[in-house]
């Protein structure tokens, strides 16, 4: 099948993606696909150029080279409301505006289906209510999102991107700030919705465990490319600890439910005596 061939909604494929900040390439090439209603996890280095792949995937940033197709169509050729209607970015954390309700902000998740004039339109305050109901977060609706704490704000921004109701899920560090518990749910709801929803959702998560217990598929980068692609029984080794992570350890086994833990050493070695 050709990149430009229509396919069932929520297929995500880059190809040859370069992209750069002033005096620093961060993407030399990057060529992934990610399936309608598949769970890619996304790992790699801090600094690695994860986030910035998302922001190109939801078409906040132009490629240097390359593209991004959303079910054949080029981003590039989409403009930001239109994109926001099929792609949900959830950014790492910004502060949030002084005063302003959960409610408020989760329903700046439907900015990009308000009519020309900005009026939200029937429906959408019941996204919104459904979207707030998915990670729990209704009994906050009135309080002001600077009154919460960073992990409540954490799960109150993955409603705003729920709110947008997409197909497709970006979600940059969803973890972020959460307690182990929290952690837990968020990403069971987001498997759930998956599930439920035939959501397509590419996630950055610094947790391999993580990654390996929730994920279909984990992708690792490594400068500006693919180093790695494929189910967390094929990826998750110590090759992939040390060559994309930079940690030395062993992979077992999680007794129960089968899924790769990884176990780091410790102390860590010099980097110098990790990649062979
Ligand atoms: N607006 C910007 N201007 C210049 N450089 C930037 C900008 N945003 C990111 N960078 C740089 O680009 C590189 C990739 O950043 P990016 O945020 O994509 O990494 P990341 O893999 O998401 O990192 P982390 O795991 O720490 O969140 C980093 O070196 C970062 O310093």
């Amino acid at each position: 099948m050709t990149p430009t061939a229509p396919r069932a909604q929520g297929t995500v494929q880059i190809r040859g993606l370069r992209f750069g900040y002033p005096g620093r390439e961060v993407l030399s090439g990057v060529d992934m696909d990610v399936e309608p209603g598949e769970l890619v996890a996304l790992v790699g280095l801090n600094g690695c150029g994860k986030s910035t792949l998302l922001r190109l995937s939801a078409g906040l940033l132009r490629p240097a080279a390359g593209r991004v197709l959303l079910d054949g169509d080029d981003m590039a050729g989409l403009s930001r409301r239109a994109a926001a209607r099929r792609v949900a970015l959830l950014h790492q954390s910004a502060p949030p505006v002084p005063g302003m309700t959960v409610r408020q902000l989760v329903r700046q998740g439907r900015y990009a289906a308000r009519g020309p004039l900005g009026m939200l339109r029937d429906g959408d305050d019941a996204v919104c209510a459904r979207a707030m109901a998915d990670v729990d977060v209704t009994a906050w609706a009135d309080r002001p999102v600077d009154s919460l704490s960073g992990g409540e704000r954490q799960r109150v921004r993955l409603a705003m991107a729920l709110a947008q109701d997409t197909r497709v899920l970006l979600l940059d560090e969803p973890t972020t700030y959460l307690d182990l518990r929290h952690q837990l749910e968020v990403l069971q709801t987001v498997a759930r919705l998956r599930a439920e929803r035939g959501l397509t959702v590419l996630m950055v998560l610094h947790d391999l465990g993580h990654a390996a217990r929730f994920a279909d598929r984990i992708l690792a980068l490594r400068d500006g490319r693919v180093a790695a692609d494929g189910p967390p029984d094929e990826v998750v080794t110590p090759g992939l600890l040390a060559e994309v992570l930079g940690v030395a350890g062993r992979v077992g086994r999680d007794p129960v439910g089968g899924w790769p833990v990884c176990y780091p050493d410790h102390p860590l070695p010099a980097p110098q005596d990790l990649v062979k």
